[in-house]
């Protein structure tokens, strides 16, 4: 990793947007942010020119100066709260299954063939090269059960500067031969091995920090939970699972599990169910688990594209939201089919208007809150809401520079470079914003900051 202390101090001029909360989207269109040596930011100045911007700062007089371009503005970078790095190469591959088949046919045999570390190099290096692009600056990844290739996700996660929870996959029983722990033992104890490496390779979690990932309840048996809880407990690293995203799969958890009250019981047994958990989907739970997930303070991932694709659900995000639990937006590649954040910022909009169709306007979710969901919201499943997901000071410059395309008189692009959203100069900037969220893509992310450092540009950026 480039040392974050060669940073130069920087200042970034030009529009930018942020969610100062749910419903609220600040857009302001003469901003300056000041980002010092460390990748911290220092100031934040609105409604000033470049002049007096550098002029109000001792000390920044030589600072660099990076200007936002093509009708453009600056975003805080997405945080992807469930990916599964391993299942990459799967994107997009998923036919008519659901859940319990798809895993079978599609997707353990791909994770299993990660144990060679030459795949996996070449797998993950794409991932994070991939969703960097992309404008994810954090990530909360699933790898696979073999510890030397979910180490190298972390190596290649703090190479190429993205900020990441890194998790080795555990599963003892339910599984195929070929890909499972073999013992309750084998389990905790590569995870354990996986922990201490990243805690070596990045000691104050700069960057890069690991997860304990039980796969999910069927493919974990109670006293693996229970390792797994103890494990939590002692280390006070983050957990990640999944939980209640198909019927079927529900349906098995109960038969296996008979003892407990319902799927969330299951993981609060085992003592899992705490402040740093991430639930991923969450589709079909029952009130009383909103209740038990809100008082335990556990977090959950939305992943919309992954619960239309294998037709698990429509999960309930108001709802959820409005019980106070927090919640951010997963790719979940590969059940989800892309691994943008701002395609899923878009699919959560349509899953809610699915949801609103049955229970009324009020399930329907505003670009603006998607946009919460996609930063803030993220930040606070993740357990980061003090460091990233907004533009105040003291928190680090993880950022995205959005271009968006002008249309000339003529009619023609203005530029050469594609761009997927036509700007016509008549739009307000709401208007503007509402088209990125609908129409953008990763031709829109012109360059992307981790920490204050440059990890992501096309060849549209100028310096
Ligand atoms: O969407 C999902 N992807 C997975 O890999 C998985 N494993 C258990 N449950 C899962 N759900």
């Amino acid at each position: 990793m480039a040392s974050v202390l060669s940073l130069k101090k920087t200042i970034y001029l030009g529009p930018f947007v942020h969610s100062q909360s749910l419903a609220e989207l600040e857009i302001c269109t003469q901003g300056a942010i000041g980002v010092d040596e460390k990748g911290t930011i220092a100031f934040v100045e609105r409604d000033v020119t470049e002049a007096i911007a550098v002029a109000k700062h001792e000390g920044w007089e030589s600072a660099e100066l990076v200007r936002v371009q093509d009708n453009g503005f600056f975003f805080p970078g997405f945080i992807d709260t469930h990916i599964h790095a391993s299942q990459y190469p799967n994107t997009g591959i998923f036919g008519k299954s659901t859940l319990l088949d798809w895993l079978n046919t599609y997707t353990f045999p791909l994770e299993s063939s990660l144990h060679a570390l030459s795949r996996a190099r070449q797998v993950y290096s794409r991932v994070v090269s991939r969703t960097l692009s992309h404008g994810t600056t954090t990530a909360a990844y699933y790898a696979t059960v073999h510890v030397a290739s979910t180490n190298l996700l972390a190596d290649i996660c703090l190479a190429k500067g993205q900020r990441a929870f890194v998790g080795r996959v555990c599963m003892n029983t339910l599984s195929p031969d070929y890909y499972r722990d073999a013992s309750v033992e084998d389990a905790v104890r590569d995870s354990r091995a996986s922990i201490d490496y990243i805690r070596k390779i990045d000691p104050g979690a700069e960057l890069v920090a690991p997860i304990i990932t039980p796969r999910f309840a069927p493919s974990c048996t109670a006293e693996c939970l229970s390792a797994l809880g103890e494990l939590h407990r002692e280390t006070g690293v983050h957990c990640q699972t999944h939980i209640s995203e198909n019927k079927p799969e529900i349906a098995l958890v109960k038969e296996l599990f008979p003892e407990r009250k319902s799927y969330a019981d299951v993981y609060d047994a085992a003592g899992l169910l705490t402040p740093k958990m991430i639930l991923a989907h969450a589709v079909h739970l029952t009130g009383d688990e909103v209740e038990l997930i809100k008082e335990r303070g556990a977090k959950i991932s939305h992943c919309p594209a992954s619960n239309t694709a294998l037709t698990s659900g429509c999960a309930r995000v108001r709802e959820l939201i409005e019980s106070g639990i927090a919640v951010g937006l997963g790719t979940d590649v590969s059940g989800g089919f892309s691994p943008s954040v701002l395609e899923m910022a878009r699919q959560a909009i349509w899953v809610s208007r699915f949801v609103a169709m049955n229970d009324g306007d009020q399930a329907k979710l505003s670009t603006e809150e998607v946009l919460y969901l996609a930063t803030r919201g993220g930040a606070k499943v993740v357990g980061l809401e003090n460091k990233i997901g907004g533009f105040e000071v003291g928190m680090d410059w993880d950022a995205q520079m959005i271009g968006l395309g002008a249309v000339s008189e003529s009619g023609e692009a203005a530029s050469e470079s594609e761009d997927p959203v036509d700007v016509w100069g008549w739009e307000s900037w709401d208007d503007r914003v509402a088209k990125w969220v609908y129409n953008g893509d990763d031709r829109s992310t012109v360059a992307v900051w981790v920490k204050g450092r440059l990890v992501h540009q096309t060849s549209r950026y100028q310096r």
